[in-house]
């Protein structure tokens, strides 16, 4: 299984920058009211600073007072600059958020069925639910505090320097350590915590199943046994909490002791520069004040940076998703195999044939289970593919379908090797229906339009009727009865045939059917099959028969064995050629006359 590929840092950059500048305005005026608030935040000290000097200066009552009521307004000011800038912070970061949501779902949705099945569904479910809810909950929470955090520490030393220039580099000193420190902890902390975590559960685990078992444990006398399988796993956990301990109790202290040193740097060396008339007593006291506001906001900045990480990491992962949603590409052209190439890159015409010249194809366990295929459906033509369980058949109804490519060899429509086709443009040309259906939450009409948004009601009707799906008539509501869960669930033919109807919809040129109706019972498959055979004219059809009267109704018969075609012709060719086929043909028959339809693909 491969994972889904990861975007890199300079893209996890770009895109970041892109959401920035995708809501410039909101932007700005979150940075503004936060810049604001901040500026009004800084005023109180140095007011403060202001009337100890007022009042070393022999000031009064009537002085002190103005200056306090100017504290009273800055403070509130502040207050209300903060909720606004906090206010206008979440709703940028809810947009920003909803944006991130729509565009992954798009991306998933773009994603190629091979590319999902090698990623494997839980990799794109972590994806889809923890890694966009982290990115969600950076964007609109860890990103602003950060933000505001790293402007107020900004405007917080930048009034030091503005105070003094000697006490802010003097207020700078606790910040090497702290840099340092936290460097330290955040390369150990995710690590870790992870193993933490992990030795955590192992240990929940342990426990609830030896309670679980309690009955055999005591029965078999595993008492001993379960002891001390359970004292292994607290012991893990014992030496995976004294490492974050280890952590901890290194990272909190040094910067605990940073936010101290700095103030009492500055009193001490400011003090110093007093008695030399350097600064004034105020200066200091304001200084010392900026120093003490400043320890909440690095906090704050400290306790976000670790999220600030990950939500980096789940970015990276969610952009991944569409990096690579299209099978890789084989170096092969039509033109370097004999294939005559269409002109320019215009959408291929319909009435082109399908060809397989030299495919070979294997999956991720690297042995080949398509040898060397060529095969040319042509035009409006019924191919049906047999064979035995296991011999390729669906394998190469995908490459026929252009869900995989193959790994030698080239799958070409009307000369363009269909892995170059547009994938919209490939997926409204040639639709591959298998057994699998999905009936989403909805309506009928919703379920529906998938295919076609376009449709009317009455062309939706006619797909239904088309495909033999009887049972619409009885539904309360017609083409607004709710289906899913929770709602009307539709069995697995009445399932199978909303695929059929879907796919009368959808009017490809070119249909796959792998097994299309094999989940339908004998009588309803057969009414499908009749109803898609009124449906199908015109069109190219490659049915992958386990029922052989469908391959008895079709143009040419293709008979695979062991991934290569061994058998090519029409079914009358065939049965006189007195082979492979004929053989399938005979038993089956033979199975259909007893009134037990004999699967052609389990005979081998
Ligand atoms: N996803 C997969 N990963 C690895 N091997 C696979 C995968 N799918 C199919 N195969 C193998 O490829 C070979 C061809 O399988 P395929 O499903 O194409 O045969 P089939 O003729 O359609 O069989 P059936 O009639 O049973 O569906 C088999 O050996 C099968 O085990």
């Amino acid at each position: 299984m491969t994972g889904l590929p990861v975007a890199d840092r300079a893209a996890v950059r770009r895109a970041a920058r892109d959401l920035l500048a995708r809501d410039r305005r909101a932007v700005a005026t979150v940075l503004v009211l936060h810049s604001a608030a901040a500026v009004a935040g800084l005023a109180a000290p140095w007011l403060l600073g202001r009337i100890v000097d007022e009042v070393a200066a022999g000031a009064g009552v009537a002085a002190v007072d103005l200056l306090a009521l100017a504290i009273g307004g800055c403070v509130l000011a502040q207050g209300l600059l903060a909720r606004y800038a906090q206010y206008a912070g979440h709703r940028f970061g809810e947009r920003a958020v909803a944006r991130l949501r729509e565009e992954f779902v798009s991306r998933a949705l773009d994603l190629s069925v091979s590319v999902v099945e090698r990623a494997g569904t839980g990799e794109l479910a972590t994806r889809s639910s923890v890694d966009v809810t982290t990115v969600g909950t950076t964007v609109r929470d860890v990103v602003p505090v950060i933000v505001i955090a790293s402007a107020q520490l900004t405007l917080l030393f930048g009034a030091i320097f503005l105070l003094h220039p000697l006490l802010g580099l003097v207020a700078l000193t606790g910040l090497p350590s702290i840099f340092a420190v936290t460097r330290w902890y955040l390369r150990r902390a995710t690590p870790a915590y992870l193993a933490e975590g992990a030795a955590t559960a192992e240990l929940t685990e342990a426990l609830t199943t030896t309670a679980e078992g309690a009955r055999t444990v005591e029965t078999l006398r595993l008492d001993a046994d379960r002891i001390a399988y359970g004292t292994q796993r607290i012991g893990r956990v014992w030496t995976a909490r004294r490492a974050t301990l280890a952590l901890r109790s290194v990272f909190f202290p040094v910067v605990e002791a940073s936010y101290a040193l700095p103030i009492a740097a500055v009193l001490l060396i400011g003090g110093f520069f007093l008695t030399r008339g350097v600064v004034t007593l105020g200066e200091v006291v304001a200084a010392a004040l900026y120093l003490q506001q400043a320890v909440d906001p690095l906090d704050r900045l400290l306790q976000w940076v670790e999220q600030a990480q990950r939500g980096f990491a789940s970015f990276a992962r969610v952009l991944g998703v569409g990096r690579q949603s299209e099978p890789d590409v084989v170096p092969v052209t039509p033109a370097t195999i004999g294939i005559p190439q269409a002109r320019g890159t215009a959408a291929t015409p319909s009435g082109q044939p399908l060809v397989v010249r030299g495919a070979r194809f294997s999956y991720a366990d690297g042995h080949d289970v398509l040898h060397g295929i060529d095969l040319e459906v042509r035009s409006g033509e019924r191919l049906a593919i047999v064979g035995p369980s296991g011999a390729g058949k669906s394998t190469l109804a995908r490459l026929l379908a252009g869900i995989d490519a193959p790994r030698e060899g080239v799958v070409s429509l009307g000369g363009r090797p269909i892995t170059d086709l547009d994938p919209a443009e490939r997926r409204r040309r040639i639709a591959l229906v298998t057994q699998e259906h999905h009936v989403f939450i909805g309506s009928l009409r919703d379920n529906l339009a998938f295919a076609a948004p376009g449709a009317s009601d009455e062309q939706m009707r006619s797909a239904l009727v088309a495909v033999g799906a009887d049972w619409y008539a009885d539904l309360p509501d017609g083409l607004d009865t709710q289906l899913g869960d929770g709602a009307r669930e539709l069995a697995a033919a009445d399932a199978q045939q909303l695929a059929l109807a879907r796919l009368v919809l959808a009017d490809p040129d070119t249909l796959i059917l792998d097994e299309a109706t094999a989940a339908l019972d004998p009588t309803t498959a057969r009414r499908t099959e009749r109803a898609l055979a009124a449906v199908v004219a015109g069109r190219t059809v490659i049915a992958i028969a386990h029922r052989l009267n469908t391959a008895h109704d079709a143009d040419r018969v293709a008979v695979i064995e062991d991934g290569r075609i061994t058998e090519l012709g029409s079914h009358d060719d065939l049965v006189r050629a007195d082979g492979a086929y004929a053989a399938l043909w005979r038993s089956w028959h033979a199975g259909d006359s007893d009134g037990h339809q004999g699967r052609a693909r389990t005979r081998k």
